[in-house]
């Protein structure tokens, strides 16, 4: 599979676009007319700065309005496709994209637009040019790439084939069985773009809405999975219209456009008849059994708080690292570590962002495949000197830089706790809260980078994306993505911040960046961890007790609940299969919190609830302006 990307998809320069395209490895670039056209060079600089970058053109588009143009415009129309012809030669690609005529000068007939491309495959031949077309979704006469096909066949020209797009023929629904039977070398270059289904006119959401394939819900990898059936194995490349692309990190959106094909190569490969497609091989995506354990980069300081507030959660110190200044400590299933070392990523982590959670560790079946596979997916692999006797765990650099270590309960990985850890007494054993497992971990990442921690998480791990759904802070929206899987043992929120005086916001501002908000722990009875927690001293997020009265009448609950849950300052919410009852804590170093929740079949994140919890964990952060504690 042959990687391409058309210029119009990233942010920049012509010259800043194609370093960034080349440097997240694809094979080739579309040059888009405009980028083109706004560029100070010649065509032939263009073409030398291409080919410096290591990149081949792959495609000059798009010619518009050529098919089916009465006289005098038809003439004129030929004129116009030999200077693009010129220009081509000079840039040194052989290939342009005709899309179906919008005009509404234009003529139908698929036997007028043939004879149209018969002339234009003399005219591109004598050049040593060939001439791909493609229907637009919102095309005058042509808008179905049947029609475009049956005319490229009639054309009859060697010069001249069909381009293939997958939003034109997935955004209009139409049966792409119909493309398994076009002869391979009539497709000159295939078009990949995804796109969330949002109800609206199809050129406005062609324009401003596409999306990598993987980010969005169109069935991307199918329409792949027919064009590998005609035995196509040339460019896949990438034409992407997007606002928020255009406007953000060219990097990083070469890197999902590029992670984006490879993923979809992967999942192409796994179906059958795709076998012409050359594609990297790499293990399945991984499968994730839990979160194994959350790390704390603090100071001496900020550790004390941290203890304070586990001890009141019912957590006791149960090891510490043979070596390092790290201690565990426990509840359940449970696993919180504590990392004071100023030296190494941990104490690097400290200094950028001050307190946080800077790691996760998820169980997986098989850490050295998850770790194969993310690396094949462009991943970044973390490692640092380990010393003599201690485990070298597989990790990668997830949201905001923090580390993701992978631990499977294979061969020494399974035996971390005893090989680099050594039981530890606690001074202080509060009462159990009965907390059991990690439930969820959330993640609050700027709104413009969501997209790409979507398909990192889900191309990388067996996971899927649920749509996003907003939640209301008193300040602002802030969209939030669950990632999760079937058996509910990998359960991500990635929260999404617009501005910075949303609560989400003020973290990433005060946290330099993104990264692990909260975390939720399971209980099996809200009720009982509520009892517990308040015995140990646990100071809960207080909430209004107007929202008491409010979840009462909407759920229709007895009043002795209500009033239970308002004792305790838990928040109800209920699905269509279960219950859920949640109770948080106060925030620690400026924006993080914990949470419980029991779950009785609840599917859900509780995201009604979400405005008062926010609400009450503002009043404790402290004001814009003012100076940290
Ligand atoms: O939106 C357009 O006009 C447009 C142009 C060229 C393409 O290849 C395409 O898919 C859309
Ligand atoms: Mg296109």
């Amino acid at each position: 599979m042959k990687t391409s990307i058309a210029t119009v998809s990233i942010s920049g320069e012509l010259p800043e676009k194609l370093e960034a395209i080349a440097r997240a490895g694809f094979d080739g670039v579309e040059i888009f007319e405009n980028d083109f056209l706004a560029f100070d060079g010649s065509p032939r600089d263009v073409g030398r700065m291409v080919r410096d970058f290591g990149l081949e053109i792959t495609l000059f588009q798009p010619f518009r309005d050529f098919e089916g143009m009465p006289e005098p415009y038809r003439k004129r129309t030929f004129d116009r496709a030999e200077r693009k012809f010129d220009i081509m030669q000079e840039l040194g690609t052989d290939l342009v994209l005709v899309c179906s005529n919008v005009s509404p000068v234009a003529l139908g007939g698929i036997d007028r637009a043939a004879e149209d491309f018969r002339e234009l495959g003399e005219r591109a031949a004598k050049r040593g040019l060939r001439v791909g077309y493609e229907a637009l979704a919102w095309g005058r006469h042509i808008n179905d790439h049947r029609d475009a096909w049956e005319i490229v066949r009639r054309a009859d020209h060697s010069s001249i084939g069909l381009i293939l797009d997958s939003f034109h023929s997935l955004a209009r629904k139409i049966d792409i069985g119909s493309i398994r039977s076009i002869p391979k070398d009539k497709i000159f270059i295939v078009q990949l773009a995804d796109a969330p289904l949002i109800d609206m006119d199809l050129l406005y959401w062609s324009r401003h809405f596409r999306n990598m394939p993987g980010e969005g819900d169109l069935p991307v990898a199918d329409f792949v999975a027919a064009i590998a059936e005609t035995g196509y194995d040339g460019y896949f490349s990438l034409e992407i219209f997007n606002d928020q692309f255009r406007g953000g990190s060219a990097k990083a959106i070469a890197a999902d456009g590029h992670r984006s094909l490879i993923y979809l190569g992967d999942q192409v490969r796994r179906k059958p008849n795709a076998a012409a497609l050359s594609v990297t091989t790499m293990p399945d995506r991984a499968g994730v059994e839990g979160i194994a354990f959350i790390e704390f980069s603090v100071s001496e300081t900020d550790a004390r708080e941290l203890v304070a507030m586990l001890h009141s959660l019912g957590f006791r110190r149960t090891a510490i690292h043979r070596t390092k200044k790290v201690s565990v400590y426990q509840q359940g299933e449970i696993r919180i570590l504590i990392n004071l070392e100023t030296v190494g990523f941990a104490g690097a982590a400290y200094a950028v962002h001050g307190a946080s959670a800077y790691a996760m560790a998820l169980h997986v079946d098989d850490a050295a495949a998850a770790l194969t596979r993310a690396v094949s997916l462009g991943a970044e692999h973390f490692a640092q000197p380990v010393r003599p006797g201690e485990l070298e765990i597989p990790a990668i650099r997830g949201v905001g830089g923090g580390l993701i270590y992978l631990i499977d309960r294979k061969g020494e990985l399974g035996r971390l706790w005893e090989i680099d850890f050594q039981p530890a007494e606690d001074d202080h054993v509060p009462r159990s809260a009965h907390l059991q497992t990690v439930d969820h971990v959330a993640q609050t990442v700027a709104y413009e980078e969501m997209l790409t921690w979507l398909l990192f998480y889900t191309s990388i791990f067996e996971a899927r994306k649920s749509p996003m759904v907003d939640i209301i802070d008193p300040a602002g929206v802030v969209r939030s993505q669950v990632i999760d899987n079937d058996q509910g043992t990998l359960r991500i929120t990635l929260n999404g911040a617009e501005n910075r005086r949303t609560l989400a916001g003020h973290f990433l501002a005060e946290k330099f960046g993104s990264g692990i908000q909260h975390i939720a722990l399971r209980t099996a009875d809200i009720f009982a961890t509520a009892e517990a927690l308040r015995a140990n001293g646990f100071n809960a997020l207080p909430i209004s007790p107007n929202y008491y009265g409010d979840v009462e009448a909407r759920f229709g609950l007895d009043p002795e609940l209500t009033e239970r849950l308002k004792a305790e300052n838990i928040l109800y919410d209920r699905d269509e299969f279960g219950e859920y009852f949640q109770l948080y804590s106060g925030t620690f170093a400026e924006g993080f919190f914990f949470e419980i929740v029991e779950r009785r079949d609840y599917r859900g994140y509780g995201a009604a609830n979400a405005i008062f919890r926010i609400a009450a964990l503002k009043k404790q952060i402290r004001p814009e302006g003012m100076p940290a504690r």
